[in-house]
């Protein structure tokens, strides 16, 4: 704990020795402190229920004001890297690979160059080990229950394959020890680059921020997102590109673009006339509080495939159900756009679609308006359809392997048992004794009678914390479902008044 303290100490210092500053002064005025580049808006501090290392606030924070710099000579980016000429030779003759692809590349690179280096004091502070969905393995998978989440997550895993294997090429070009040529160490590095890049203007790889890649996630929300915060930002900073986390998910916006119901504000971004990396308060902040950043507008499950959290309250979240072939045909909404809310609301196009589809063909054209507007039809129409809905919902939970309260009860038995033995007592009397039975043959400890001689490995820590996510992850689509038939019942209530 004492060595990994002082590492920490050791890193904040090299942050300030490159011009990382959480000060108020700006960048070319003298810097408070050399010996750490945090202590006047932050600290480094452990938050076990929202990320747990993360960055907390040492004194009060307004919303809006600058928390910190990184220059951009610290920032990781391809570019930065490939000033070494052994590599940057070796990737010009891979023209095939991809933008993120070289960047993993480089990552794994300097790994391999250790000591020497000039990132080493921060990859030092990487992470060792990662739960997107791409690491989950075949029980994890199955742990998840839903058919889109089981697909998104094999989806994933091959995708890394393939990306791996098509790089494998360059990597041997560059001679890399064989620890560095792995699976394993490819979606290592792809995790890190999934889950920690910023946004950069000049490179849709993206740049690895030390020190602002601290920042834990904060869902868009009304609170952060409305026009007081935007009109802070319009005219007191030069913001003109926001930020998200995540190379498939960036997108680029002109905060002039930007209307008082856009959920895509984010908290930073790199600004030209300070050659850095900035980063604003999206809230007000009490000295002690966790200072957050916005990554972007994610669902549970896209936190889970390229950051590998969820959160418990997500205002993003949605839920597929299955629709009939004709319901995507009687409108022009998007597929993406028929979804079920987080609280159980079905989105307006949903609505607006079902609506569309019990209504008799020939009559469509003339009640169209009315659809797209966001209007009941007639009374039954409407109560055919949210009746229709809610019998969907039961149905898709019936099918499910486990309940609500199932799967509740084995989450409580995660979270409270105090060693893993107690928890396959507990679960030995619960409904999913099977689930755990599976997990202990994928591990094979299918001997549960020789359990005290066992400790459990490391592998199967990690999979039991993927199969909490797993668990936690149906357990909330679930309740999306339970609130949806909750919604039907009330507004069919209505009807009968
Ligand atoms: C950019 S890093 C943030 C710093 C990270 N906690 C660390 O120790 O390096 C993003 C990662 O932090 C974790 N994380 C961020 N926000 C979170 C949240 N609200 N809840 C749980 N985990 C979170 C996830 O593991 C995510 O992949």
């Amino acid at each position: 704990m004492e060595q990994e303290q002082q590492n920490l100490e050791s890193f904040l210092t090299w942050a300030a020795l490159l011009g990382i500053s959480d000060s108020t002064t700006r960048a070319d005025q003298p810097q408070h402190s050399l010996s750490s580049c945090l202590g006047s808006s932050l600290c480094v501090s452990h938050f076990p229920h929202s990320g747990g290392r993360g960055l907390g606030a040492v004194r009060d924070l307004r919303r809006g004001e600058i928390v910190l710099r990184v220059p951009k000579y610290a920032l990781m980016t391809r570019e930065s890297v490939m000033e070494d000429k052994k590599l940057c030779f070796a990737v010009n003759r891979h023209s095939c690979l991809s933008s993120v692809q070289i960047l993993i590349v480089c990552l794994l690179y300097e790994m391999s160059k250790w000591k020497t280096s000039r990132w080493h004091p921060y990859l030092m502070h990487l992470p060792h080990t990662y739960d997107i969905l791409a690491m989950f393995g075949e029980f994890e998978k199955r742990a998840l229950q839903v058919d889109e989440a089981m697909w998104v997550t094999e989806k994933a895993i091959l995708k890394a394959k393939s990306e791996w294997r098509d790089a494998h090429a360059l990597m041997e070009d560059l001679m890399f020890r064989p620890q560095f040529l792995t699976f394993k160490a490819w979606v290592w590095a792809s995790a890190t680059i999934s889950s920690r890049t910023l946004h950069i203007p000049w490179d849709e790889a993206g740049c690895l921020c030390p020190v602002g890649d601290l920042f834990n996630y904060d869902a868009p929300g009304e609170e952060s997102s409305g026009i007081e915060h935007l009109d802070y930002l319009l005219s007191n900073s030069s913001i003109h590109d926001t930020i998200l986390l995540n190379g498939d998910k960036n997108i680029m916006v002109d905060a002039e673009q930007l209307d008082s119901h856009s959920q895509r504000l984010t908290d930073g971004g790199f600004e030209e006339d300070v050659n850095a990396y900035c980063f604003y308060a999206r809230a007000h902040y009490k000295k002690g509080d966790q200072v957050l950043l916005c990554y972007g507008t994610y669902t549970n499950l896209e936190l889970l495939e390229h950051y590998g959290f969820l959160l418990q309250e997500n205002p993003n979240d949605k839920v597929f159900i299955p629709l009939e072939a004709a319901v995507y045909s009687s409108t022009s909404w998007s597929k993406d756009s028929l979804y079920i809310h987080h609280n159980g609301k079905p989105s307006f196009a949903l609505l607006a679609a079902l609506r569309l589809w019990a209504t008799p063909q020939n009559k469509r054209r003339s009640v169209g308006h009315l659809v797209y507007s966001g209007s009941q039809l007639s009374a039954d129409n409407e109560i055919f359809i949210i009746k229709w809905l809610s019998k969907t919902c039961i149905a898709v939970l019936k099918n499910l392997p486990t309940s609500i309260e199932e799967d509740t009860l084995l989450l409580n038995a995660m979270d409270n048992s105090q060693d893993f033995f107690t928890f396959v007592d507990i679960t030995k009397l619960l409904s999913s004794r099977d689930e755990m039975y599976t997990f202990l043959e994928a591990h094979n400890m299918k001997d549960t009678d020789s359990f005290t001689d066992i400790i459990l490995s490391r592998k199967a820590r990690r999979s039991m914390d993927r199969w909490k996510l797993a668990v936690q992850w149906r357990l909330k689509y679930k309740k999306v479902l339970f609130n949806c038939i909750s919604y039907c019942n009330d507004i069919l209530d209505s009807f009968m008044k």
